[in-house]
């Protein structure tokens, strides 16, 4: 049974149609990645999906008692509030140290509880919101374009602690994102939106899809083997990601 089924969904705003007849499943411990251009309904789609839009058309089925956790694209914290990121971790409710910690140390940042958010690197910022959205062991973890602002080695080590967090938490994972040139690989599934679905599979079927190519022309094969290059070697220098490195390499390279 699919942790979560969209059927049919349709979305208008102003007489234009935004989605049109979109359906898709996550099945338990998959990672999937929704790609698209700008404006091809990714958001709000994901809006969708996580119950805060309601679609015009189509049904979205959650498995009952679903736990979700989500990651947003960005969170603008003011530089003269003072905020450890462990205090980050108790809002709204607070958490038990020892649960805090593995969450830091799971999301890949186990040393930074008492930095100020404020101070954190980029990538370390967005591995604390991470910390935060896997307190809750989610079963299911959605990402909304969360490597926004980071450059593409940040953004490629980001996505191999998704992988990682998967692993441990053995949970699902849907992300968002026109990211293409590091998040493909490390998906099980890309779905290609544009208002519709314009075709679906492993990543090295929708790269190769005429439809895909359509949208985002042919570059992408480099850069799966440039991610695919780096994945599962120590070049890695972003702070607290070292653990990353450790896993075994099971892409297809
Ligand atoms: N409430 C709304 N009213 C009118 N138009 C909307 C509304 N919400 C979204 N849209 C339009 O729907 C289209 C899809 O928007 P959406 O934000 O879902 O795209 P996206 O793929 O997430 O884009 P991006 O990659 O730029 O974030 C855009 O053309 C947007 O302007």
């Amino acid at each position: 049974m699919s942790l979560l089924s969209a059927r049919g969904i349709g979305v208008s705003r102003n007489g234009t149609a935004i989605l049109q007849n979109v359906g898709l499943d996550i099945a338990a411990g998959e990672i999937v990645t929704i790609v698209g251009p700008n404006g091809s309904g990714k958001s709000t789609l994901l809006r969708v999906l996580i119950g805060a839009l309601r679609p015009d058309r189509g049904q979205v089925r959650r498995s009952p008692g679903l736990r979700l956790g989500y990651v947003p694209q960005k969170l603008a914290i003011d530089a003269t509030l003072p905020l450890t990121a462990r205090r980050f971790l108790d809002l709204p409710h607070p958490v038990p140290k020892t649960e805090a910690r593995q969450a830091l140390a799971t999301a890949g940042v186990p040393d930074v509880a008492d930095r100020q958010m404020t101070d954190l690197s980029g990538g370390q910022f967005q591995r604390v919101l991470l910390a935060r959205a896997i307190l809750s062991r989610p079963q299911l973890l959605i990402l909304d374009e969360a490597t926004q602002g980071l450059d593409q080695p940040g953004a490629a080590r980001f996505y191999r602690q998704i992988e990682a967090v998967r692993r441990d938490m053995n949970c699902a994972v849907l992300m968002v994102s026109h990211e293409l040139h590091v998040v493909m690989s490390a998906s099980d599934r890309v779905i290609c939106l544009n208002g519709h679905i314009c075709c679906e599979g492993t990543p090295e079927v929708v790269s190769a899809a005429p439809a895909y190519r359509e949208l985002f022309g042919t570059g992408t094969g480099g850069a799966l083997a440039l991610y695919r290059h780096d994945h599962g070697h120590s070049h890695d220098h972003d702070h607290g990601a070292d653990h990353v490195h450790d896993h075994p390499d099971h892409d297809h390279a």
